[in-house]
């Protein structure tokens, strides 16, 4: 479960970027965050996982309290949360495998379980074949897949993606979203930020609308709403 309530945030610039923000989000629900550009949908979603901090309200993540959590613990955090960025994020020297892989060595996990682990990801996104290949040898959709597949390595309950689709081609989108599709259907919440009309409209899902930090729109099942 995700809950904020009353919750704001003002950047050092003095930029209101969140304005008094209550929504509570359910496991396994799966959230579109659309909006018009600068509406404060990163910064919503990037509170979700302690990259930005709320200067005021209560966020809660399947019960731990946000605004509470030592920085130290912070990457525990983030062991519970996949995320995924527009830009895939991938580390350039590292193979397809490496990739996925370091998030687990990160906490010592057995290589034995490693492999079956990553292997079973690779898997999901469809990518076991190019195990031994590095990002720059990948389509953009492909390494979008690896992106996935490193957010959902350790198990997360909550996955979170900030414009998945944003540097992809139509084709390559309908293939990511089939993904967060399945992850979905497996029990894991998805909170995506997006602008992508097309795919809004033709998967429906709960929107989450911002505009000016709040929200003024929530809807199950709910259209994208804008023109562009
Ligand atoms: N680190 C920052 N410091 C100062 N201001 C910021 C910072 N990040 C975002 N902002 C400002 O906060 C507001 C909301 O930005 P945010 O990135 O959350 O919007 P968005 O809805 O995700 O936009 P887009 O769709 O263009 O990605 C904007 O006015 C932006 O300029």
């Amino acid at each position: 479960m995700i809950e904020m309530e009353d919750v704001y945030k003002q950047y050092p610039n003095g930029v209101l970027a969140v304005n008094g923000i209550n929504v509570q989000i359910k496991q396994g629900e799966f959230v579109y965050v659309v909006g018009p550009s600068g509406a404060g949908k990163s910064t919503f979603i990037k509170m979700m996982y302690r990259e930005e901090k709320p200067t005021k309200g209560t966020i809660m993540i399947n019960g731990i309290n946000l605004s509470k959590l030592r920085s130290s613990k912070v990457p525990l955090l983030r062991r519970n949360i996949g995320v995924v960025f527009q830009d895939f994020k991938l580390l350039p020297k590292l193979t397809v495998f490496e990739n996925v892989a370091f998030a687990l060595e990160v906490i010592e996990e057995h290589p034995r379980n490693i492999k079956r682990r990553v292997l079973e990801v690779l898997d999901l996104v469809k990518l076991k074949h190019k195990a031994r290949f590095i990002p720059s040898e990948l389509s953009g959709g492909e390494q979008q897949r690896v992106s996935i597949a490193r957010s959902i390595v350790n198990y997360p309950k909550i996955v979170i993606a900030d414009e998945p689709t944003g540097n992809l081609d139509p084709d390559s989108s309908w293939g990511i979203m089939e993904i967060f599709e399945e992850i979905n259907n497996r029990g894991t919440t998805v909170v995506m930020a997006t602008h992508n009309r097309e795919i809004v409209n033709k998967i429906r899902k709960r929107v989450i609308a911002i505009e000016g930090g709040r929200i003024v729109r929530d809807e199950n099942r709910g259209d994208y709403g804008y023109d562009s």
